[in-house]
C-alpha cells in the first residue's frame, strides 16, 4: 500500500508529539526514571518528521540538515535514557556528540548528494548500535523491555543498513519527501516503528526497574537490611525443594536474642534497634556464602544452611553464639552484652517434609534451649 508521504510524516509526528508530551509530564514528577529524556527524544523525533514534511517548501538546510540533526538528537535522548532509568550516569557527551558532528558534516556536505546521505546514514546507524549495546547492558535479557528495544534498534539498523548498501552500490538514492511511492512509505514506516518500539521499550524498562525495586523493598527488613520473614521463607521453600531433588542435607536454625526486652527497657528502643542491626550484621558476616539469614520476627532470626547436616549446623550455631557473646553491641557509651538461644533442625528431606514442619521442629528446640537456661542451642528431635 502506498500512502501520501507528507500525510504519513505528519501523522507520525502528531502521535510522537502527543506521546512525548505525556512522557515529559510524567517524567517531570520523577526526573531520574528516564521518562523526561524519553519524552524529549520523541519530541525531537516528531520535529524531525515535521522538517521532512516541509521538503520542497523551505530551504534544504531545514528539511535535511536540521531534520537529520533532530533525528540524531532523538537517538541521543533515547541513548541517555537507558542508563538514567537505572539511576546510572549517562554518557551525555558521547550521546550528544553525534548530532553535533552530524550538523557540522551535513552543513559542509549540503551541496553533495551521496556523501551527505552516507554521512547521515552511517552516524545514525552508529547511534542505533550504541542503543543496542546499552539495551543489552541495562535490560534483563529475555525480558519484555529487552526484546522491544532490540526490535526497535534492529528495525532502524536494518533500514539504515539498506540505505548505506544502496548508496555504496551507486543506485539512485535521493529521497523526495514530497513524492509518494513504496520506497517512501516503507521508509516512514521504519521510522515510525523505531519511535514506537524504542519509546515503548524505554517505558517498559522503567516499569521493570520500578517493579524490581518494589520487590526488593517488599523482601528486605527495613531495620536490618537482611531478608525479611517473607523472603527467608520463600528461600527456605526453594532450598527444601532443591535438597529433596538432589538428596542432600538441609538444616535450619531459629535464633532468639536472650532477654531482649531488658535491653529495650534499660537503654530504650533506639538502642534496641541498633542492637538488632549489630546482631544481623555480625551473624551475616560470619555465614558461609551458601548460607542465609533472615529476620523471622522481632528479635528472632532464621538461618538456612544448605548442604549442612544437623551436627554440622549445631556446631556452626555454637560458633556464632560464642562469637556474638565475644562481640557485644555498643550504644551511647554502653557496652551491651548479647547472647541468643537457638533451635536447630537438620534433615535430608523426604516427600512429606515441608517448611511448616521444619519450622515447628526448630521452634520446639528453641523453646527447649530457652528452658535450659538460654545462651545455648538445642537440636530438634528427629521423629
Ligand atoms: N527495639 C526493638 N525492639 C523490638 C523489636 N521487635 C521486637 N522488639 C522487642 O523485643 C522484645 C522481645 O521480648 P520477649 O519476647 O519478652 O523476649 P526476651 O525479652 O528476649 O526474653 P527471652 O526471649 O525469653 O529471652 C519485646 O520487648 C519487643 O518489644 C524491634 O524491631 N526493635
Amino acid at each position: 500500500m502506498i500512502a501520501h508521504t507528507q500525510t504519513l510524516f505528519g501523522a507520525v509526528a502528531l502521535v510522537a508529539v502527543i506521546m512525548g508530551s505525556c512522557l515529559i509530564l510524567v517524567g517531570q514528577l520523577r526526573h531520574r526514571d528516564g521518562m523526561l529524556t524519553t519524552g524529549l527524544g520523541m519530541l525531537s523525533h516528531s520535529l524531525a518528521y515535521i522538517g521532512f514534511t516541509l521538503f520542497g517548501q523551505v530551504s534544504m538546510w531545514i528539511t535535511y540538515v536540521l531534520a537529520n540533526v533532530l533525528l540524531s538528537t532523538a537517538l541521543s535522548f533515547y541513548t541517555v535514557s537507558l542508563p538514567l532509568i537505572h539511576a546510572r550516569r549517562p554518557p551525555w557527551r558521547l550521546a550528544f556528540a553525534f548530532p553535533l558532528l552530524l550538523g557540522v558534516l551535513l552543513s559542509l556536505l549540503i551541496d553533495t548528494q551521496e556523501p551527505r546521505q552516507l554521512v547521515a546514514c552511517v552516524l545514525l546507524f552508529t547511534q542505533c548500535l550504541v542503543i543496542l549495546h546499552l539495551s543489552r547492558l541495562h535490560a534483563v535479557a529475555g525480558g519484555r523491555a529487552h526484546r522491544v528495544l532490540m526490535i526497535g534498534a534492529g528495525i532502524s539498523l536494518f533500514g539504515l543498513g539498506i540505505r548505506v548498501v544502496v548508496i555504496l552500490s551507486g543506485a539512485p538514492t535521493e529521497m523526495h519527501y514530497d513524492v509518494s511511492n513504496l520506497k517512501q512509505t516503507v521508509s516512514v514506516a521504519i521510522g515510525a516503528a523505531t519511535i514506537i518500539m524504542l519509546s515503548f521499550g524505554l517505558v517498559l524498562l522503567s516499569r521493570e526497574r520500578i517493579e524490581s525495586e518494589l520487590r526488593q523493598t517488599a523482601l528486605r527488613d527495613t531495620l536490618t537490611g537482611i531478608p525479611n520473614r517473607l523472603a527467608i521463607l520463600e528461600q527456605l521453600a526453594d532450598e527444601l525443594e532443591r535438597a529433596r531433588r538432589q538428596r542432600i542435607p538441609l538444616s535450619i536454625a531459629m535464633l532468639d536474642l536472650d532477654h531482649f526486652k531488658q535491653i529495650n527497657d534499660s537503654y530504650g528502643h533506639l538502642i534496641g534497634d541498633a542492637v538488632l542491626m549489630h546482631c544481623a550484621d555480625h551473624l551475616q558476616q560470619r555465614l558461609r556464602r551458601n548460607d542465609s539469614i533472615g529476620r523471622y520476627g522481632g528479635e528472632e532470626f532464621l538461618l538456612i544452611l544448605p548442604g549442612t547436616d544437623a551436627s554440622g549446623a549445631l556446631e556452626l550455631v555454637d560458633q556464632l553464639r560464642q562469637s556474638l557473646t565475644q562481640h557485644p553491641a555498643q550504644g551511647e557509651g554502653h557496652v551491651i552484652a548479647l547472647s541468643f538461644s537457638a533451635g536447630v533442625h537438620g534433615l535430608t528431606p523426604a516427600e512429606h517434609d515441608d517448611v511448616t514442619s521444619m519450622l515447628l521442629k526448630a521452634d520446639k528446640a528453641l523453646y527447649a534451649a530457652k528452658h535450659a537456661g538460654r545462651n545455648t542451642q538445642m537440636l530438634a528431635a528427629t521423629s
